[in-house]
């Protein structure tokens, strides 16, 4: 395949931030186009590293080796205008937090307004484009939450606003770190159920890094599995459920049956 059309392509990645233990010890992996790839494991096993690497915002202090590229390009030896320019255009990154990760001064569609200006839309285009995208992301009354700040946002509604920047310019790849971390439990179904749909919209390729197996299950068509830095396991999702390779994708299936199971009754 033509390296501009792979959506991620990363080649012996290894990151240390200074730590005897690698964070990350030699990935290798491709994403294809239209995949839709779950990366699991537990706290600390390397996915926010892995997320970071590939889109450029590791830490000055983490020391990286190998190749992390995105159509073809990487975004680290980028100069920093192109590099923020493929950000909004090639890829979308949507990361845990809501209202935290908004500007606090700062109205909701003006924010969404900003990424569309940076990305060349003219002002008009900039502001029809940003309500639209309040409506597509499901905050109801668009035109009046168009000019709420994110305190004025719940949050689950200020994590619809965080996918509206994300997603604003057509990403062709979105990635995902913890999507609904934080967000209570029958919110965190809805954000899911919408970000499945606009990825399907797109026909976006997607990478979605959780420690909830559910949401695997129903989003993703494959998994990668790291435990401390490494890759243990690559399957298609059905295979992974059906019989995991690694131990570290067992514990993680199991520990999820243990949540889902019944409790036994108290005599
Ligand atoms: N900025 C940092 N400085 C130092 N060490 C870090 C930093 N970020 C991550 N690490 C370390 O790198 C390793 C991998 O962490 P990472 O956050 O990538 O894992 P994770 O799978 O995303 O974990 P979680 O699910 O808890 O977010 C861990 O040992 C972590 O302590």
């Amino acid at each position: 395949m033509n390296p501009a059309e792979l959506p991620l392509d990363i080649q012996g990645l290894s990151v240390t931030y200074g730590a005897a233990r690698p964070a990350l010890s030699d990935v290798t992996l491709r994403v294809a186009p239209g995949e839709v790839l779950g990366l699991v494991g537990d706290g600390g096993s390397g996915k926010s590293t892995l997320i970071d690497a590939a889109v450029g915002l590791l830490p000055a202090k983490a020391a990286r080796q190998g190749a992390v590229r995105i159509f073809g390009q990487e975004l680290e030896q980028l100069p920093a205008a192109e590099r923020q320019r493929l950000r909004g255009t090639s890829v979308g990154t949507i990361v845990a937090g809501g209202r935290a990760r908004l500007n606090p001064m700062a109205r909701i569609g003006a924010q969404i307004e900003a990424v569309l200006l940076d990305h060349g839309r003219s002002r008009r285009e900039a502001g029809e484009r940003a309500l639209q995208l309040l409506g597509d992301v499901g905050i109801p009354d668009p035109k009046s939450r168009f000019h709420a700040y994110p305190h004025e946002l719940s949050g689950g509604m200020a994590q619809r606003a965080v996918i509206a920047i994300a997603l604003a310019c057509d990403p062709r790849l979105i990635i995902a770190d913890e999507p609904t971390k934080g967000l209570d439990v029958t919110i965190q179904a809805d954000i899911l159920e919408l970000l499945g749909r606009l990825i399907a919209d797109l026909g976006a390729t997607a990478v979605i890094a959780t420690r909830d197996l559910g949401i695997v299950a129903e989003r993703c068509s494959r998994v990668i599995v790291l435990e401390a830095g490494r890759m243990v396991e690559d399957q298609p999702v059905r295979d992974f459920f059906r019989a995991p390779l690694s131990q570290a994708g067992r514990s993680l299936l199991e520990a999820e049956h243990a949540i889902a199971a019944p409790q036994p009754e108290r005599a």
